[in-house]
């Protein structure tokens, strides 16, 4: 989701005294000076190569709002990030400057520049290895030694499944269980959990996957055996963006719609994920259903982080859906030690934004 640097191979040589005016202008000079320059063609993306700082990560050490708010309107991008992964927002934020933060951040959120997270159909028909991690923790890896899931987030899950299934009235003791939707199973790790459940487990709970490698370890588990689960095999958007494979699964899950539903895919982008949003109101039972997902789109930078959370809330009220956030810790351990062997970190903040969504009521 981060913009990737722009540097001097991809300008036209004409413009780099431009640009490098620009740079300077927005450290120091007045900000007719730096209009004059937008005016004059100054290119407002280009990042210089010693800190990899754009005019608007220098404009940020200012705090002063108008000069974002013109540099921004001059085409500065509010998501480029420097050689350490920092974006003008962290600068704000270095200096406690929370009105300039908040400045790029709505920026980021008009814009909804919120790239994909990667191509999806390959990713499906790509080799998966699953092997122990330093961590000592289970993980599956894609090809290119990306994880796909990763057993640090375990934590992570339980409390995804507390906080869904501790209001149900399904899920007490003594009632006959919640109707589960989980797409993507990984390493199963949430769906052990929903399985385990203390007060009752799932009346019927679906898991949608897609991969091939993924669903032949399903079955040498015996997963297709546990009580109640049925298995999709296949995209999500196979069965749900289909109206006839969405009234046919729909018939069997009672209310009208599942009371729990969640969904942690890999190699999708926020678009995937706000085209998932957009069919909730047609699947989520609607008195007392949940739902949550794995919030992890950005998470290498707070800025980003933030964009697609608060884009998620916005996209969510959009079709009905109130969304509490939930703030859990991530310790420095855990953020640390397992990425030995991985080649891409996905995760990089101390702390996690946990949705919990329910339809509002009318
Ligand atoms: C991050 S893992 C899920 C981890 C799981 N939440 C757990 O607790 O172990 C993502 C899973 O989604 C699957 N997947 C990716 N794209 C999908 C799609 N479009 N539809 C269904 N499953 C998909 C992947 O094959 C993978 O098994």
């Amino acid at each position: 989701m981060a913009a990737s640097t722009s540097s001097a191979a991809e300008l036209p040589p004409d413009l780099l005294p431009l640009a490098y005016a620009l740079l300077s202008a927005s450290e120091s000079a007045s900000i007719s000076s730096i209009k004059t320059l937008l005016d004059q063609g100054a290119p407002a993306w280009y990042q210089d190569d010693a800190l990899g700082w754009s005019c608007l990560h220098y404009g940020a050490e200012r705090r002063d709002t108008q000069i974002l708010e013109v540099l921004l309107r001059g085409g500065a991008v509010w998501n480029a990030v420097d050689k350490w992964g920092r974006t003008a927002g962290e600068v704000c934020l270095s200096f406690g400057w929370r009105e300039g933060w908040q400045i790029i951040r709505n920026e980021g959120v008009r814009s909804e520049d919120t790239t994909s997270a990667g191509d999806n159909l390959s990713f499906l028909k790509s080799e998966l290895r699953w092997e122990i991690g330093d961590d000592g923790r289970e993980r599956v890896l894609d090809a290119d030694g990306n994880g796909v899931m990763m057993g640090w987030e375990e934590p992570l899950m339980r409390e995804h499944v507390r906080l869904m299934l501790k209001d149900h009235p399904n899920a007490v003791e003594g009632q006959e269980g919640v109707s589960v939707l989980n797409v993507g199973y990984g390493l199963g790790i949430i769906d052990k959990l929903f399985q385990s459940y203390t007060t009752s487990p799932p009346a019927l709970h679906t898991i949608i996957e897609a991969h091939p490698l993924v669903l032949a370890q399903m079955r040498k588990m015996g997963i297709y055996d546990w009580p109640g689960v049925r298995i999709l095999e296949g995209r999500w958007q196979d069965f749900l963006l289909d109206g006839d494979k969405l009234g046919e699964l729909l018939t069997s899950v009672p209310r009208g719609g599942f009371d729990v539903i969640f969904i942690d895919t890999f190699a999708e982008g926020y678009e995937d994920l706000k085209a998932f949003f957009d069919i909730l109101p047609d699947i989520l039972e609607p008195e007392h259903g949940v739902f949550s997902f794995w919030n992890g789109l950005g998470a290498t930078n707070p800025t980003i982080y933030a964009v697609s959370s608060h884009l998620a809330e916005i996209h969510l009220d959009d079709v009905g859906l109130d969304v509490e956030w939930h703030d859990v810790p991530i310790p420095e351990s855990l953020r640390s030690e397992v990425w030995k062997g991985v080649r891409r970190r996905y995760w990089d903040l101390p702390g996690y934004k946990l949705p919990i969504a329910r339809m509002m009521l009318h």
